[in-house]
């Protein structure tokens, strides 16, 4: 008999997540169907679109055999049954404040920090980049955690090193472009592009540090599609292009209409859910199919 999830306590909640205590040493990290586009959250779910990411999340840290949070299994009996599949048992971990970003294209804030001062977050890049070059090697471009609702603020390497140490920032940027390459590795062989991550990490009680939060899900990074790639042209989003071009074409409303994004129709919703699964099931070889969870 799975608990409920009123017997857990909720200790976070962001635009489309939530955390849990279960216990002292363990928390439940649900994803909701909650998509967010234009720094809005939309009204409509995309049905199983927390299933997908969790389900990719416990893809990349399977196969990226990195130290991490996980405390089991993806329907680990401490899961109650309205979010199995789209929750995990963690590791309680001493969160590091960083947002630990690995760009491997230059586009978003980095493109426009670029564009000022022909660097990001203090590294120089080449002259002549444009929306969607390639940075090779990626590099390390660390954020520093805004409240719920603001935008991370792009911050230097020197920068970590004061707030965390120079041992541990230079933990925290091998580590990050490390995974990111080996992830944009596997997602480059299966025809999808990661453009750019977001990290997590924390500390266990016994000082390792551990990968945190989830792991190159379509909402902590960019998801391109490979077979449209060609620098200079802005990439379409792989999973949130069908939702923002209807928003910003179909629909009537406009980023400065000053008011909420409507309601999305039917069709947007499924051909976004199809996206997710997708780029999953392109990914990782796996059937969403066998995923734990979804509709009884
Ligand atoms: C709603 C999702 O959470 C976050 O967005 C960021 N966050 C992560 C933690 C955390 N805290 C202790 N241990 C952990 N294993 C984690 C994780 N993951 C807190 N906030």
């Amino acid at each position: 008999m799975r608990p409920e999830l009123s017997e857990y306590t909720p200790i976070y909640s962001g635009k489309v997540r939530e955390l849990y205590e279960i216990d002292g040493e363990h928390l439940l990290l649900v994803a909701s169907d909650r998509i967010s586009a234009y720094d809005y959250v939309l009204d409509t779910p995309i049905p199983d679109k927390g299933r997908v990411l969790t389900a990719m999340s416990v893809f990349f840290f399977d196969a990226l055999g990195v130290p991490n949070h996980l405390a089991g299994p993806a329907d680990d009996p401490r899961i109650p049954e309205s979010v199995l599949g789209r929750a995990l048992v963690t590791r309680r971990l001493d969160m590091v404040p960083v947002e630990c970003v690995a760009r491997g294209y230059l586009t978003g804030s980095g493109l426009k920090e670029y564009r000022a001062n022909g660097e990001v977050c203090g590294v120089p890049l080449p002259e002549g980049l444009v929306d969607g070059s390639r940075i090779d090697p990626p590099i390390f471009t660390p954020a520093t955690k805004a409240a719920v609702g603001d935008h991370d603020e792009n911050v230097s390497f020197e920068r970590v090193a004061e707030d965390v140490g120079i041992e541990l920032a230079t933990r925290l940027r091998d580590l990050t472009l490390d995974v990111y390459g080996r992830g944009a590795d596997i997602a480059r062989t299966r025809g999808i592009i990661l453009a750019d991550t977001k990290f997590e990490f924390g500390l266990s009680s016994d000082g390792d540090l551990l990968l945190a939060d989830e792991v190159l899900t379509p909402d902590s990074s960019r998801y391109w599609d490979g077979a449209l790639y060609e620098p200079g042209t802005v990439l379409p989003s792989f999973d949130k292009q069908i939702v923002r071009d209807w928003l910003t074409k179909d629909s009537g409303w406009s980023t400065d209409a000053g008011a909420p994004p409507p309601a999305l129709p039917a069709e947007v919703v499924e051909r976004t859910r199809a996206r997710y699964i997708e780029a999953y099931e392109r990914i990782s070889g796996l059937s969403f199919a066998d995923w734990p969870g979804g509709a009884a």
